[in-house]
C-alpha cells in the first residue's frame, strides 16, 4: 500500500508590507551581494499579492514591456549546485551557463511571460541560494510563493537524500496550497548518474508530487516544467464554467520526455 505523505504548511498569510518594497525589475537580487546578476536589491514585487494571483481587469504591462493577464511567483529550491540557476537561465534565455560554478548569493529573480491557452501568464521566478548559510533568506520568501520547483542532481546522491529535509522545510514555511514539483536535473550526465529515474519517481509518488527529469544543459523538459506550473496556476485562478479540470499529474505524465529522446 502506498503511504502517500501530504504536505501541510502552517499557511501563514502574514508578510512584510508590500508597499515597503521597491518596484520589481526584470531581474534582480536580494538578501546579499550579487553573485550572478547585477541589478541592486529587490524584494518580491508589490504588484503580486500575498496570496493568490494578480488578476487585473485589463492586461498589465510587465517591466520588460510585455503585457500579461495574470502573475504568479515561482521559487526554485534545492541543494547548492543542483542547477537551479542554470535551469532558470535555460528557461529564460535558452542558454546554458557552462564553465565554472558561481554559487548564488542571497536570492535572485527573473520574469517570463508565457501564453497559456490564450492567457498571458507572467511567472516571477525566484532563484534561491542552496547554501545553508542563506537558508534564512530563503525562508522569508516561501510564504509568497505560488509554486515551488524542488531540484536534486541525478549525479549527486546527497542532493537526492536531502529532498526529505527540503520537503520538511516547505511544509514549515510555504503556503498549504503551494504547487510543488520535483525535478531530477543533469540527466545529460549519463556517465555520472547515481540516482535512478525510478528512485525519483518513487519518492515523488510517496509525497504525491509530480516529477520529471530535466537537463539545463540540453534543455530536456525545462520549458515543460515551467509550462506545467503555469497551466496549473492559471487554471486554479481562472476557472471557466465549462472548462474541464486541469490535472497537473496527468499533464506531466503525458508530456514528459525521457532522457533518451534528447529534446532540446
Ligand atoms: N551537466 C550538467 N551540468 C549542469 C546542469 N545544470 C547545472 N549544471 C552545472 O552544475 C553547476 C551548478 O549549477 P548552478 O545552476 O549554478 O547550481 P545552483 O543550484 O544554482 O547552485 P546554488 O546557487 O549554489 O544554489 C554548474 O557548474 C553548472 O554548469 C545540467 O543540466 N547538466
Ligand atoms: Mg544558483
Amino acid at each position: 500500500m502506498s503511504r502517500k505523505k501530504t504536505l501541510k504548511s502552517k499557511g501563514s498569510s502574514s508578510s512584510p508590507p508590500s508597499s515597503a518594497l521597491p518596484p520589481a525589475k526584470e531581474s534582480g537580487q536580494a538578501g546579499g551581494a550579487a553573485a550572478r546578476a547585477k541589478g541592486g536589491s529587490s524584494r518580491p514585487s508589490p504588484e503580486l499579492p500575498l496570496n493568490g494571483a494578480v488578476l487585473p481587469s485589463r492586461p498589465s504591462l510587465s517591466s520588460s514591456g510585455e503585457f500579461y493577464d495574470v502573475a504568479f511567483k515561482v521559487m526554485l529550491v534545492g541543494d547548492s549546485g543542483v542547477g537551479k540557476t542554470c535551469l532558470l537561465v535555460r528557461f529564460k534565455d535558452g542558454a546554458f551557463l557552462a564553465g565554472s560554478f558561481i554559487s548564488t548569493v542571497g536570492i535572485d529573480f527573473r520574469n517570463k511571460v508565457l501564453n497559456v491557452d490564450a492567457v498571458k501568464v507572467k511567472l516571477q521566478i525566484w532563484d534561491t541560494a542552496g547554501q545553508e548559510r542563506f537558508r534564512s533568506v530563503t525562508h522569508a520568501y516561501y510564504r509568497d510563493a505560488h509554486a515551488l520547483l524542488l531540484l536534486y542532481d541525478v549525479t549527486n546522491r546527497a542532493s537526492f537524500d536531502n529532498i526529505q529535509a527540503w520537503l520538511t522545510e516547505i511544509h514549515e514555511y510555504a503556503q498549504q496550497d503551494v504547487v510543488l514539483m520535483l525535478l531530477g536535473n543533469k540527466v545529460d550526465s549519463t556517465q555520472d548518474r547515481v540516482v535512478k529515474r525510478e528512485d525519483g519517481e518513487k519518492l515523488a509518488k510517496e509525497y504525491g508530487v509530480p516529477f520529471m527529469e530535466t537537463s539545463a544543459k540540453s534543455g530536456l523538459n525545462v520549458d515543460l516544467a515551467f509550462t506545467a506550473i503555469a497551466k496549473e496556476l492559471k487554471h486554479r485562478s481562472m476557472k471557466l464554467p465549462n472548462e474541464p479540470k486541469f490535472k497537473l499529474h496527468d499533464y506531466v505524465k503525458k508530456e514528459v520526455r525521457g532522457s533518451g529522446c534528447c529534446r532540446s
